[in-house]
């Protein structure tokens, strides 16, 4: 449709939009951003804006839409929300020097996971971008935070044409909000796991040539100014630098500004943290609840009691990647212990924190020249803090807290201490988001603006007094100068007064009461209080950029504070933590064993209501009791107990005291859950599947440092199936590589008791109940020995059951347990055999004793014309049996 001729507006905006196909383009003209032909329904339909046309008459209009500029951020926050993308285009000449058109650049586009602006970012999450490469041996994955700096990789080898799982795991982990392929996995099928996988997230593919390492390397090596990647550790990890080169190249794509602010690579080692899968993150409900899918009732609502967005951020970082190296462990327990140990300090400490702004962002922000002076002003009171700050942590002993393991300048905290004095002089207190308006720069920081300045205010104070002056020449008690756009200054005289004015008044409006009028002199003091407010709004956008600029060279230095602050702020976080909800620093062992004592789980014990919280105690060890059945009554708290002994494990090596009165824990790798709390079924498999699934996970990864949750299994199936998958997977756990893996098996399979004898490392537990008259009490501690009852139908009476179920439901209980259910004995479970895995399942257990018809028929096929007596009398024993059963 605008094949014919083309305005050159049009023209100009065709060209542009030829070079982002794939964002919406936001076309500034004047105070507007406008959108065009496909552009404009697709906005219109999601801004739910008017979509009008340009050139209505035309038999074929073209569609746009407008928006106004200074309300572009919520709306193109609504674009990237539905997954789209917007580049940004504006005027980079002024209109009044344009000869012609007006010159017109995409100055940056905005995607999901390149989000700068602070209203579209949220506060205490991390807005990734995460590449994924493969190379001949290795799938690498980087990720990225713009908004921050932090730039992170690592790799895994690869076994087969497929990215591993753990990588596609690590992705998952990041949450990242865009995710950028090679145009290559694009149709690969062996790619296809990883498609559908990260099909929720908005995926970008570039060209393969972006992701090639040499090509990559370049980009890199570039970006940090340095000739190799050595410095970084990544100079052999080809897959790394084919992911990361990738993101960057994405970044200057998209930014086209400095991004000075990315000034390093972190490469990191998957084994060099304890994994905890993305199911597990859900089903130990460590960052939301799995119903409400919110934080509140998650590990990070009850941990999180940091003040800064910054420190809000690590945490979910802490939670989401617990340590395994003890020293480090340690490190960080030491610190709180030594932060409780001074109460006044954390007090202070917390206070002075609370003073300071996101500088990871802000920092950011002014390196990529879009920080505006509220910004400037927002990390000049932050930087303001540190003296006080630094003074107050100066006697502690931990570098985490005294910030001596701070890889900054030694005068890293005076020199930010000068640039808040440099922004503090130049800055004004009042200045404004707006940076072409004026009022930024304070007076007295510029001789030439003070001149302007004193010529703008002078110019008003003039033009006050020339009315006073005026009026006493006159005499006309009507007259008034007065301003708008059309005519600037002049003097307004009734019209009963008009007659009267002076020869040298120059008539320039007659309305119906009053005439307007200008003079020369007038005219000639307004155009210079004129030229000096457009000089000095100039200026001053001028100044601010320069003033910026040298702020935006100490980024590095910022961002090192920044990192430094976050640590501080989450272990204040942590001490808060345990001192207000009693936890327990941890003891890191070295001899395998996890024995809490007195534990709690962090989340149920804050929740619960009209109850107390029960505490329970557990050991596990690798020699008497490594493996942990746990039964009891439905309610009775057994998921509670599991998850309760995940989570200490976990906050341990994050680092965080623990809900217990006393804990020592070893070092585990990896939490394993299979808790069947999730529904799959939005995501399209059976619940019996995605069960089977998790304990395939588990079986074919754990470790014997592992601890692997298995909160029932084989409830999905049909009992006997059920009962048969658990008993094997418990066994196969306690064998594994010879040594077993630290298990706790909460179950109703009451025959999983018998583990107990087999199995030496397997100890029978159970959470104790109270019965009387037909009811039960929850007590809630766990003690030795198995329970054969579930109290089923009493709990189902509590959950409000109607009493004519009840009452079925026991008559029905009351005959099974009068025919009693019992494995057939080629289901029987027996000692496991060495190389005998496979169990006959085909069996089911029948609910009650032999019906009729089985009788007659084992009658019918009985030929008594063949028996001999003692095969009469043998059948006859045998119907006696089946019926007294
Ligand atoms: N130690 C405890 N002290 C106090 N209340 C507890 C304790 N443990 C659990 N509860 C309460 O009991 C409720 C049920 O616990 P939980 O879900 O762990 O039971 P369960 O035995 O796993 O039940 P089911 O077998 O039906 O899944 C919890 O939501 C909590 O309110």
């Amino acid at each position: 449709m605008v094949e014919k001729k083309q305005t050159p507006m049009m023209a100009q905006y065709l060209a542009i939009k030829e070079t982002c196909q794939d964002a919406i383009l936001f076309y500034r003209m004047g105070d507007f951003y406008e959108m065009f032909l496909e552009d404009a329904v697709k906005a219109a339909s999601i801004l739910e804006i008017a979509l009008t046309s340009r050139n209505k008459n035309d038999p074929d209009p073209i569609p746009m839409c407008g928006l106004p500029y200074k309300a572009a951020d919520l709306y193109i926050a609504k674009l990237i929300e539905k997954g789209c993308k917007v580049a940004v285009c504006e005027q980079v000449e002024a209109p009044s020097q344009a000869k012609g058109l007006v010159k017109r650049e995409i100055v940056r586009v905005i995607t999901p996971g390149m989000i700068l602006n602070d209203s579209l970012l949220d506060r205490g999450t991390n807005n990734f971008l995460v590449a994924i490469s493969k190379t001949s041996d290795y799938s690498g994955l980087a990720c990225i935070d713009i908004s921050t700096g932090s730039f992170t990789t690592c790799q895994v080898k690869r076994t087969s044409g497929v990215i591993p799982y753990t990588l596609l795991d690590e992705a998952l982990k990041l949450s990242p909000k865009e995710v950028l392929l090679p145009d290559s996995f694009k149709s690969d099928p062996a790619m296809a796991t990883i498609r559908k996988a990260l099909s929720h997230v908005g995926i970008t593919y570039l060209d393969n040539y972006t992701f090639r390492p040499d090509n990559a390397r370049q980009l890199l090596t570039e970006q940090f100014a340095t000739r190799s990647l050595e410095g970084f550790g990544i100079e052999r990890m080809p897959a790394c630098i084919s992911a990361a080169g990738a993101a960057i190249s994405y970044v200057r794509d998209t930014q086209l500004s400095d991004t000075s602010h990315i000034y390093k690579i972190t490469p990191y080692n998957l084994n060099d943290f304890m994994v905890i899968d993305d199911r597990s993150c859900k089903n130990l409900e460590l960052l939301t609840n799995i119903q409400t899918q919110s934080p509140k009732g998650s590990l990070i609502h009850i941990l999180d009691k940091t003040v800064t967005a910054m420190g809000g951020r690590l945490i979910k970082q802490w939670i989401r990647y617990p340590l395994v190296d003890k020293d480090l462990i340690r490190q960080r327990l030491h610190a709180i212990e030594e932060l409780i140990g001074a109460p006044g300090i954390h007090q202070t400490l917390g206070d002075l924190l609370k003073s300071v702004y996101d500088l990871e962002r802000l920092g950011s922000r002014i390196s990529m020249g879009q920080g505006n002076a509220r910004d400037m002003l927002s990390l000049k009171n932050s930087l303001s803090v540190l003296p006080d700050l630094f003074r107050q942590i100066k006697t502690f002993k931990s570098p985490i807290l005294n910030g001596t393991g701070m890889d900054g300048t030694p005068d890293l905290v005076r020199d930010l201490e000068k640039l808040a004095q440099l922004i503090g002089k130049a800055i004004r207190e009042d200045a404004v988001h707006v940076l072409n308006e004026g009022n930024l720069i304070n007076d007295g920081y510029s001789p030439e603006l003070d001149e302007l300045l004193s010529i703008t205010r002078d110019g008003k104070s003039w033009i006050a007094k020339t009315e006073k002056k005026e009026k006493e020449n006159t005499g006309l008690s009507s007259l008034k100068i007065k301003y708008n756009k059309v005519f600037g200054y002049f003097i307004e005289v009734s019209k009963a007064q008009s007659a009267q004015v002076p020869d040298h008044y120059i008539r320039k409006q007659t309305l119906v009461n009053a005439e307007r009028f200008i003079t020369q002199d007038m005219k000639a003091v307004e155009d210079t209080i004129f030229n000096a407010q457009e000089r000095r709004t100039a200026l001053e956008y001028e100044i601010f950029c320069t003033v910026r600029e040298k702020v935006a060279k100490r980024t590095k230095d910022i961002l090192i504070m920044a990192q430094f602050i976050a640590a501080l702020d989450v272990v204040q976080g942590l001490a808060k933590a345990a001192v207000e909800n009693a936890y327990a620093k941890p003891d890191i062992n070295d001899d395998r064993r996890i024995d809490i004592q007195d534990g709690r789980h962090p989340v149920v014990e804050k929740l619960i209501q009209g109850e107390r919280y029960v505490p329970n105690s557990i050991v596990l060890d690798d020699t008497q009791c490594q493996q942990i059945l746990i039964t009891g009554p439905n309610m009775a708290g057994k998921s509670t107990v599991l998850r309760q002994v995940a989570l200490t494990v976990l906050m341990a090596q994050m680092g965080s005291f623990v809900p217990a009165v006393s804990a020592s824990i070893c070092v585990t790798d990896r939490i394993f859950t299979r808790v069947g709390a999730l529904d799959n079924l939005s995501s399209g498999q059976s619940t019996f599947m995605v069960e089977m699934e998790e304990t395939a996970n588990i079986v074919n990864n754990a470790t014997e440092k592992s601890l692997v949750i298995l909160d029932e299994i084989g409830r999905g199936t049909s009992t006997y199936d059920g009962m048969s998958i658990a008993w094997a997977v418990a066994e196969y756990l306690h064998d594994l590589n010879g040594k077993g893996v630290k298990t706790l098996f909460a179950t109703h399979y009451h025959e999983l008791l018998q583990l107990e004898e087999i199995k030496p490392r397997i100890k029978n537990y159970n959470i104790e109940v109270k019965e009387f008259n037909d009811n039960i009490v929850f007590l809630r501690s766990l003690v030795k020995g198995g329970t054969n009852r579930s109290y089923g139908i009493q709990v189902a009476r509590l959950a409000g059951v109607p009493d004519d179920i009840i009452d079925l439901a026991k008559s029905v209980l009351a005959s099974a347990e009068h025919h009693p259910m019992t494995p057939a004995p080629s289901v029987q479970p027996a000692k496991k055999k060495k190389g005998s895995k496979k169990r006959n399942t085909s069996g089911q257990m029948s609910l009650f004793g032999p019906s009729d018809d089985d009788l007659r028929q084992m009658l019918q096929k009985v030929d008594i014309a063949q028996m001999t007596p003692l095969d009469a009398l043998n059948f006859l024993n045998e119907l006696k049996r089946k019926v007294e059963v």
